[in-house]
């Protein structure tokens, strides 16, 4: 399997002391996957595991050592076996209890063999969210969107990671300068030419990707059921892009750090770089920012961006994300419902869609595998 080309599927998920599941194994089929339950059953838990399937934390962004199950003893380990037009993929990825839970601890395992990094994933799949925290993107603080901005990229320009993790380990080394009151222009200089290279390539890929996605908005159904979304972005940097060569845009960027040490040095921190830019985001038929708009225009325009996200992942990698939807049913009213099953079908991706009642699912009879989650458990929900 070479890991291109078409939608991907999860088959089977193999979930061992994560969360609140000690011991579970389900097998999926390659269709929306609807799951059902209490308050508190497990249904984001068994989300969170799937977006374990793309490099990072996770889509609670929370440590390892939450993740793995209270009271367990060893590891929490995560296994898949990935259907992809080209074949089957078995992919694993876990923690060791005791050994380090920092960022690098997570292993992963593709058909058996060690992966460099969790990076190796995305050769294979890519999975994206939208979750209820994520209702106040639009209201929140920048540092929220541009985490999303950055993982939109990532679907689409795997390397956007390895860019982003050097850039934020040189601004460390910077602030650690600024900090210890170094005047060693010479470490200075090489921190910043650093800075600058990746600063610069980390906000081309944003704005490559805010054009593309635009284009792909521009295709969204014109019923303003999920309206169109005006996307834009802040930032010294993307702004300059596209206006004049990078090799300009950084080194202009290099000479704005090496002149603002002291300013940075006094505000303890680097001030300028695309670690300070922002998402503009606006509803187009409202000629409104998003962020006056009520919460349920929000999440409107929101699921425009990750469908739309979506078909434009699908296109430009060849693999169609598989999507979590944590409580995005209840939401919605039923024609927004209906449109989202119907944009889903289209898109032929593998959602996992979460709700305490089946009821709003039910118009996917047929073309859905409905699942009902019970304390850790998974069973076929009877009849959805
Ligand atoms: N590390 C852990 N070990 C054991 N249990 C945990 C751990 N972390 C969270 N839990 C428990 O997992 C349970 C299920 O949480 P989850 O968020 O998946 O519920 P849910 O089905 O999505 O519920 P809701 O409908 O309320 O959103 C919670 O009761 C929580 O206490």
């Amino acid at each position: 399997m070479s890991g291109r080309g078409g939608s991907t599927y999860f088959r089977k998920l193999t979930i061992t002391n994560f969360r609140n599941y000690s011991a579970l194994s389900v097998d999926l089929e390659p269709v929306v996957i609807v799951l059902t339950g209490d308050n508190g059953a497990g249904k984001t838990n068994l989300l969170e595991a799937v977006s374990l399937f793309m490099p990072g934390r996770g889509l609670r962004r929370a440590s390892y050592g939450e993740m793995a199950r209270e009271g367990a003893t060893c590891n929490f380990a995560l296994h898949a076996r990935l259907d992809g037009s080209a074949g089957i993929v078995d992919i694993g990825t876990g923690v060791s209890i005791g050994g380090s839970l920092s960022d690098g601890a997570r292993k992963v395992r593709i058909n058996g063999a060690p992966a460099r990094s969790a990076e190796a994933m995305l050769e294979w799949l890519r999975v994206m969210w939208l979750t209820p925290a994520m209702d106040a993107l639009f209201t929140g603080p920048a540092s929220d969107r541009r985490r999303f901005l950055d993982r939109l990229v990532l679907a689409i320009d795997a390397s956007h990671g390895q860019r982003a993790l050097a850039y934020e380990k040189a601004m460390r080394g910077r602030n650690r300068l600024l900090a210890d009151n170094s005047r060693n222009n010479a470490w200075f200089d090489a921190i910043e030419t650093q800075m600058a290279e990746t600063g610069v390539a980390i906000a081309a890929a944003r704005v490559e990707l805010v054009r593309l996605l635009a284009g792909m908005i521009e295709r969204l159904p014109g019923d303003g059921l999920f309206p169109q979304a005006d996307i834009g972005l802040s930032g010294a940097l993307e702004m300059e892009i596209g206006a004049r060569p990078a090799v300009e845009v950084e080194e202009k960027f290099r000479n704005a750090l090496a002149t603002g040490r002291e300013r940075d040095r006094a505000a303890g921190r680097t001030l300028d770089g695309p670690h300070r830019s922002d998402l503009v985001v606006r509803h187009r038929p409202k000629a409104m920012p998003a962020e006056l708009c009520s919460t349920g225009e929000q999440k409107a325009l929101l699921v425009g961006i990750m469908l739309s996200h979506a078909r434009l992942t699908g296109e430009m990698s060849g693999m169609t994300p598989i999507l979590l939807l944590d409580e995005i049913a209840a939401h919605l009213d039923a024609g927004r419902r209906a449109a989202l099953f119907s944009i889903l079908d289209d898109l032929k991706c593998q959602a996992f869609m979460t709700g305490t009642d089946a009821t709003l699912f039910s118009s996917l009879t047929g073309r859905a595998q409905f699942l009902t989650v019970n304390h850790g458990t998974i069973s076929p929900t009877d009849n959805p």
